[in-house]
């Protein structure tokens, strides 16, 4: 019941503390729920046609309760690229393709991250899957606030690429503030719904 509450009225939690409360709600997932949340949102992923159409899509590393999606890397006949924090230029996220998960080293946060080159920057992808903590129905995003896919977003110059927010059906909210940086999303995708903005 508090968690009802908390969703539908985001005004009275700062953004931090909201971050926190979702955060904490998607990791009370069970395994189970967690496994059934990712095949169900991977099938109906890969039935839209901007996805049939992509062939190189930004995924990530799921970690604190995350959608896992990784499972998508085994379709073939296209390429999935990880982001890389860096600090320069101007803490903008880095893309690296991926061919096999167990080279991979874990950065410090927890998820993992390819060492080698070559570095995309994100409009050399067609579609960048990113994971939210929370989202509104208007595209509003809310991340884990260190504003890297807003930073990356902000010198993407290619309008065809598709920015699509990956969550579980509990994160969304009543309505997020919108941030003078934020860049609205185009699709979200949940394992139970899509909302096209
Ligand atoms: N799976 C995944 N990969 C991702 C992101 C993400 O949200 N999920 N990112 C999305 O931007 C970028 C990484 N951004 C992140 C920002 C903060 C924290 C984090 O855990 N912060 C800790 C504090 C850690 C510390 O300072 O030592 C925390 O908030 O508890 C993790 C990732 C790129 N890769
Ligand atoms: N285009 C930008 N230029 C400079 N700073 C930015 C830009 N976008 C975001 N920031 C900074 O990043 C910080 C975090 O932003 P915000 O709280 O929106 O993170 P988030 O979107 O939740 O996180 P993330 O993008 O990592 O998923 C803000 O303090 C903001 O000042």
């Amino acid at each position: 019941m508090a968690t009802v509450l908390f969703n539908s009225s985001p005004d009275i939690l700062g953004r931090s503390q909201l971050r926190q409360q979702l955060r904490h709600q998607r990791r009370q997932l069970t395994f189970y729920q967690q496994k059934q949340a990712s095949r169900a949102l991977i099938q109906r992923l890969q039935k839209q046609s901007f996805f049939k159409q992509a062939q190189k899509i930004g995924i990530y590393d799921a970690m604190d309760g995350e959608l896992d999606i990784t499972a998508l890397i085994q379709q073939a006949h296209k390429s999935y690229y990880l982001p890389v924090l860096r600090r320069f230029p101007k803490q903008r996220l880095a893309f690296v393709r991926i061919t096999s998960w167990h080279r991979l080293a874990k950065h410090r946060y927890g998820m993992k991250e390819p060492q080698y080159r070559p570095r995309l920057m994100i409009d050399d992808l067609d579609i960048v899957l990113m994971p939210l903590v929370g989202f509104d129905n208007a595209g509003n995003r809310l991340g884990m606030g260190g504003g890297y896919y807003d930073r990356s977003l902000a010198y993407q110059k290619k309008t065809t690429l598709v920015k699509v927010g990956i969550a579980h059906d509990c994160q969304e909210v009543g309505s997020l503030a919108n941030m003078a940086w934020d860049i609205p999303l185009d699709v979200i995708v949940t394992p139970s719904r899509l909302l096209i903005t």
